[in-house]
Parts: structure tokens; C-alpha cells; sequence
């Protein structure tokens, strides 16, 4: 390792775990804080340094410290950081690298900037398989903060897989994006198989060997699409799976954004809007389409367990 760093890690997630353990595999010294010592002393008998309170987690830290949450967005976060402050020194760094919402990080960067504290957003992207292939990240906040977290940028994200995306929240900003647009490939994909399934020449065929061929140098092969393919080889008609869709905030916040900047983006926008049509199990809309359509055309209406 040509230039290992100490970095603090607060947040032993799925996310936080695994990136932690990338960090140290790749030579850094990275001490961690979890609400549940187990995780913590996981990380520790793979090589990191384990502390069980933010007090001791701050007081090993070396100043200038570089502190980065790995906590779910809002409260635990902001929680986080109050505590942390009272306790941190003038030029320390605190990154938040969960998918936080940007307008959060301005208003933490202007409270922290008062205080002589650094404050970074860090998107990261790569799920669970980020530990082998590295996390593409998205850096907001000051240069100096992006040049101090390099080292370890270097570590957790493939070649070429980190930038600075500008001034605080610019981070975040950028993954929101991403994930807007994740939501409306995954959108495109589902749509088209759904077609397929319909057809007559669904029946017999297997998903999974189409999308294993999409990805042979056609115009819309992708990771997603090699997703598809392990999905299909593991439940052929995925039968195994609810027709439900949860959704953790950044396709809504993409959408506010549409909104806020005037800017049409109807293939988003739907996307996000099908993840609620996929829990609406009452359809209250479609049974008053249904009624209005009797009321002015005497249709014929389906009722209710037929
Ligand atoms: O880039 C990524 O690694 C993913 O986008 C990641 O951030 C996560 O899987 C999403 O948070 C899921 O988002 P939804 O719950 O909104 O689908």
C-alpha cells in the first residue's frame, strides 16, 4: 500500500461492513464504532481496530481526524454528528457516505463550518458486490476534504471509480441521479420480459438464456441485464418472488428535483410511480375507473371476488 490513512468508520451495515473490510485488505488502519459490538469485533479479527463508544472511537482517532458514517439517512445520521461534534477537533472530517439526501448535507456542512469541522458527501454505488469489485463513489464538499479522503478512495473504488462532483451535496446530488435512472432502466428491463412473458412466444422460452444473449455485444446489455440472467437461472418465472417494489427515497427525491427544476423526466418519474402501483393491493383507482365507466356507458363491471 503506497499511502495508507487512518479512517474512522461508524456503521458496520451491509454497506459499512464491507467497505471497512475493503479498506482494511487494502493497508488502512481503520477503526470502527457499531451500535452492536458483534459486528465490531467481526472487523476486528479481520484486522480493524474495534472501539465501543464514540468517546473511546474519537479519542484513538488521530487528529486531523477523518470520520465516515455509514448509517441509514436522516435522523441516525444527524444524531450521529451531534454527539460527534462536541467531541472533535477544529479541521477534523466527517464524510457521510449513505444514500442522504443533498439538501441535508448543505444544511450539516454550513453547522459544521461554524465549528471549524469538515463536512463531505460520498455516494457510493455497489451494493453487496462492492467488496470484490469496488464502490463507485461520488464525492461532494471541499477539495481539501476529497484530497484528504483519496487514499481510501483509492482503496474502496475500482480504477477510475471516484470523483469529485463539486461543492457540498454535489456528492449525494449525483447518486441521486443514478438511482433515478437505476429505477428507470429496471423499469425498461421489467417492462420488456413482462411483454415477453405475455406473448405467445413466452410460454417455452427461458429468460434467462434472452438476457444472457442481450448481453452478447447488444445495444442494451448491461450489468442490471447480467443481474437479470442470475435472477431468471435461480427462479425461471420468478414465482418465488411478490409482485411488490420498495423504494428507499432516492427515485422520490429525483422526482422532487424534476419537479423543483422544471425539468420533464416522465420515464423516472413512472418508474418511481409502478413501485407504488406494485403495493397498491385495494387499486381504490381502478375500481372508481371502473364504476365511471359503468355510470356513463352501462359497461359491464367485474365485481368484487368474481
Ligand atoms: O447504486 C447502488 O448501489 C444502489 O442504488 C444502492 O444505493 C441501493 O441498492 C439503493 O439504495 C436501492 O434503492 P431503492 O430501495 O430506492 O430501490
Amino acid at each position: 500500500m503506497e499511502n495508507p490513512m487512518q479512517i474512522g468508520m461508524i456503521g458496520l451495515g451491509r454497506m459499512g461492513m464491507n467497505m471497512a473490510r475493503r479498506l482494511v485488505q487494502g493497508g488502512h488502519e481503520v477503526l470502527a464504532f457499531n451500535r452492536s459490538p458483534a459486528k465490531t469485533d467481526q472487523l476486528a479479527a479481520e484486522g480493524g481496530l474495534a472501539t465501543y463508544s464514540l468517546k473511546e472511537f474519537v479519542s484513538r482517532l488521530e487528529p486531523p481526524r477523518t470520520i465516515w458514517i455509514m448509517l441509514p439517512a436522516g435522523t441516525p445520521v444527524d444524531e450521529h454528528i451531534k454527539q460527534l461534534t462536541g467531541m472533535l477537533d477544529r479541521g477534523d472530517l466527517i464524510v457521510d457516505g449513505g444514500n442522504s439526501n443533498f439538501k441535508d448535507d448543505i444544511r450539516r456542512a454550513e453547522q459544521l463550518k461554524t465549528m471549524g469541522l469538515l463536512y463531505a458527501d460520498a455516494g457510493v454505488s455497489g451494493g453487496i458486490w462492492g467488496l470484490t469489485v469496488g464502490y463507485c463513489t461520488m464525492v461532494g464538499g471541499p477539495a481539501e476534504a476529497y484530497e484528504r479522503l483519496r487514499p481510501a478512495l483509492d482503496t474502496l473504488a475500482p480504477p477510475e471509480g471516484h470523483l469529485h462532483c463539486g461543492a457540498v451535496g454535489a456528492g449525494h446530488f449525483v447518486k441521486m441521479i443514478h438511482n433515478g435512472i437505476e429505477y428507470g432502466m429496471m423499469q425498461a428491463y421489467a417492462e420488456g420480459f413482462a411483454l415477453l412473458e405475455a406473448s405467445p412466444y413466452g410460454k417455452g422460452m427461458d429468460f434467462g438464456e434472452v438476457a444472457h444473449l442481450w448481453n452478447q455485444g447488444s445495444v442494451v446489455r448491461s450489468w442490471l441485464l447480467e443481474l437479470a440472467e442470475t435472477a431468471f437461472a435461480q427462479d425461471g418465472r420468478l414465482e418465488g418472488i411478490a409482485p411488490y417494489v420498495e423504494d428507499s427515497g432516492e427515485g422520490r427525491w429525483t422526482v422532487d428535483q424534476a419537479v423543483e427544476l422544471g425539468v420533464s423526466a416522465p420515464v423516472l418519474t413512472l418508474s418511481l410511480m409502478e413501485r407504488f402501483r406494485s403495493r397498491d393491493e385495494g387499486a381504490f383507482a381502478d375500481r372508481l375507473l371502473a364504476a365511471l365507466r359503468n355510470q356513463f356507458g352501462g359497461h359491464a363491471i367485474k365485481k368484487s371476488g368474481e
